[in-house]
């Protein structure tokens, strides 16, 4: 089996197949007319997207992955000196569990907003909040601004998403944007090291992600793969240069009713070659609740309750500190 703790090791039904399928039909979205004009209706239809001429200069990219292949390339020691805690879990995390299996990599966790606000604590009645806020490194020196920047130009990206989903579903082009005023996003460095039994493990086990939308940026190595909701087959996202790989998120999927389905998504590793992303997760406020949009529910048929978005985060980020017994907080849990 080689040389691996078995926390990593997943269980047979979900280890990887080494011989990929490539994803095929996965639409490649020019968002240029939107760019260049204010009032586009064009429409996202999918679940994922690749989008190219997105506005994004290449240089806030560059200046970002540059520096998180430095920072990574740090000792553990180094690296741990901002390390994330149970308080405020932003910072450096080499441990955290998908579906309570270990993930092969480590990561880097910042907010967009700096302090962001947060529910103190998962528990219900508790209404004190808490502030978490960011943890820059030493080294390398550059990181803190080039995370900066990047968050602000991901930020501008994640409404005009928004914005295009809206319009997708026959709402005001503004209709969501109100619920991000104190948003609760966060980026995240990711760094998967070669691995020697890729087989055997996951960069990130199987999971959806749990905000509104996600903006990820990946090199060339090329490692997330979805799952085909025909066959139920994991096929592989192949990389495109300067591409971002939107996800639709859960909470997209509760606002439109089940028109929009968040993605199953998991991360392959590499027994050569070390790989590295940017996702930007993008979630709204924690005071928003979190439920069908009226005007797509006919009022007759919601099929979810309302849950408070800082009581899930929270919950989520407990269970991802630790391998529990049972699966952490779902959408699912709150169907109608
Ligand atoms: O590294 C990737 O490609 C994706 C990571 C991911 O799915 C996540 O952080 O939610
Ligand atoms: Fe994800």
């Amino acid at each position: 089996m080689g040389e691996v703790d078995p926390a990593f090791v997943q269980s047979l039904e979900h280890q990887p197949k080494l011989d990929i399928i490539e994803a095929d039909g996965i639409p490649l979205i020019d968002l240029s007319p939107l760019i260049n004009s204010s009032d586009n209706d064009s429409s996202l239809a999918s679940l994922v997207s690749k989008v190219i001429n997105h506005g994004v200069p290449l240089k806030y990219r560059e200046k970002i992955e540059l520096a998180e292949r430095k920072f990574f390339a740090l000792s553990k020691e180094e690296k741990k000196k901002v390390s994330r805690g149970e308080a405020n879990p932003l910072g450096y995390y080499d441990t955290e569990h998908t579906k309570n299996v270990r993930d092969w990599k480590e990561v880097f966790d910042f907010t967009v907003m700096n302090p962001t606000i947060v529910s103190a604590s998962h528990v219900p009645e508790d209404k004190e909040l808490r502030e978490w806020v960011n943890r820059w490194p030493q080294y390398p020196p550059e990181l803190r601004e080039a995370c900066e920047e990047y968050a602000a130009e991901m930020e501008k990206l994640a409404y005009k998403l928004l914005e295009l989903i809206a319009l997708s579903l026959g709402l005001p082009r503004t209709r969501l944007n109100g619920f991000f005023k104190e948003h609760t996003s966060f980026i995240r460095l990711n760094h998967y090291p070669v691995c020697p039994v890729p087989e055997l493990v996951l960069g990130v086990g199987r999971h959806k992600d749990a905000g509104a939308l996600t903006i990820l940026a990946q090199d060339d190595v090329g490692g997330p793969e979805v799952k085909r909701k025909t066959d139920g087959e994991w096929v592989f996202v192949k990389p495109t240069p300067n591409a971002y790989i939107i996800n639709v998120g859960d909470i997209i999927q509760v606002w439109s009713n089940d028109k929009y389905e968040s993605v199953d998504h998991r991360v392959m590793v590499n027994s050569k070659k070390e790989r590295f992303s940017i996702p930007f997760l993008l979630n709204p406020g924690h005071f928003t609740w979190v439920e069908p949009l009226e005007e797509l529910t006919n009022k007759e048929n919601p099929k979810y309750k309302a849950y408070n978005w800082g009581k899930f985060f929270v919950t989520r980020k407990l269970s991802n500190f630790k391998k529990l017994d049972v699966e952490n907080i779902q959408i699912y849990h709150f169907r109608i």
